[in-house]
């Protein structure tokens, strides 16, 4: 539905997005992730024609969004970060204008601007002016207008920043609810939110793409990064020694030495539970007493966090 092929843009000297390529495959809910800055909204403001790009091509449903601007645009609604609303028009007003602007025809106006906002539930709110309406509703408008024209591909950078709790799931479940009649390709730098609605997750970095799966596929990256952490009463020349005999330890981190003591944090690609089992035995066996020990596990979040070079 959408190919976007070594996308590469400039602001200046400085490289916002970085011979990017990647498909959208049509009916699934796609997550742009990335940290601030990563290229996701210059990305998308690419692949919807706003803004140019330094070299490469993005073709929207067969139509390439340079050479067939307005073919392309058609397939596509946008809802950008900060939604072009008019403050001084009503909900039921602005949604008409955008419908005017999108050629829909006069007789079909008033019945689809209708649906839409039945859709989005706006109804009740429809004669209210754009100004009076809360941050929700604000973007519930421009996820309308967004809508109107029911193109195939629904694109929404950042849908859900700056709304309440509550708003959130609201806006989660609207586009849960367009994700069964179109492609939705949605922007976050927050990984629980594309992990709990997206089909697939694209991970941006530094405009590049630094992984691209399901999340489930993303989640099988943390396999074999888990570590075994334990506090051993021995000295350390004694704990080394007994773990110079015990395979599988690819590290050792000294975390805590004492005379009497020591914490350490052991990296192994192998089953951590087979380890724990291999040092209790061993440490046992020398009258070591180990008082603790636990296996830590790599989250998503360390995985992203890897991935683009963040901190937690
Ligand atoms: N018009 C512009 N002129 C110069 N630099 C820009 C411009 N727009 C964006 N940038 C820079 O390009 C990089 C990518 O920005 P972009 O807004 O695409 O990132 P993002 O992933 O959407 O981040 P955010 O979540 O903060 O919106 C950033 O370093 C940003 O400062």
């Amino acid at each position: 539905m959408i190919e976007v092929k070594h996308l590469t843009k400039k602001y200046g000297t400085h490289l916002a997005v970085d011979d990017l390529s990647f498909t959208i495959e049509k009916g699934r809910i796609y997550g742009f992730l990335g940290p601030n800055g990563a290229g996701k909204s210059t990305t998308m403001n690419i692949m919807t024609g706003y803004i140019g790009a330094t070299s490469g091509e993005v073709i929207i449903n067969e139509h390439n969004i340079l050479e067939e601007p307005e073919k392309a645009k058609k397939c596509i609604g946008y809802l950008p970060e900060i939604p072009p609303l008019y403050l001084d028009m009503t909900v039921s007003e602005y949604l008409h204008f955008v419908a005017e602007l999108k050629k829909i025809p006069k007789t079909d106006r008033d019945s689809q601007v209708l649906k839409v906002m039945k859709l989005i539930k706006l109804v009740n709110m429809k004669d209210r002016l754009i100004k009076n309406l809360s941050k929700g509703y604000r973007q519930r408008t421009g996820l309308a207008a967004a809508i109107l024209g029911f193109p195939d591909i629904i694109i929404l950078d950042e849908p859900t920043v700056g709304l309440d709790p509550k708003q959130i799931i609201e806006i989660r479940e609207l586009i849960r609810t367009l994700a069964k009649d179109h492609t939705v390709i949605l922007s976050s730098h927050i990984l629980a939110e594309v992990q709990e609605i997206c089909d697939d997750i694209l991970i941006i970095s530094k405009g590049k793409l630094v992984a691209e799966g399901s999340p489930e596929q993303l989640e099988d990256l943390t396999h074999g990064k888990e570590s075994v952490e334990l506090t051993i009463q021995a000295d350390q020349v004694s704990v080394k020694q007994i773990l110079s005999d015990i395979s599988g330890i690819d590290d050792i981190s000294w975390l805590n030495i004492n005379e009497n003591s020591c914490h350490i944090q052991i990296n192994t690609s192998n089953d951590t539970q087979e380890l724990c089992a291999d040092l209790s035995l061993a440490f046992a066996q020398q009258k070591m007493p180990v008082t603790q020990m636990f296996v830590n596990k790599a989250t998503l979040e360390d995985i992203f966090l890897e991935l683009t070079g963040g901190e937690k």
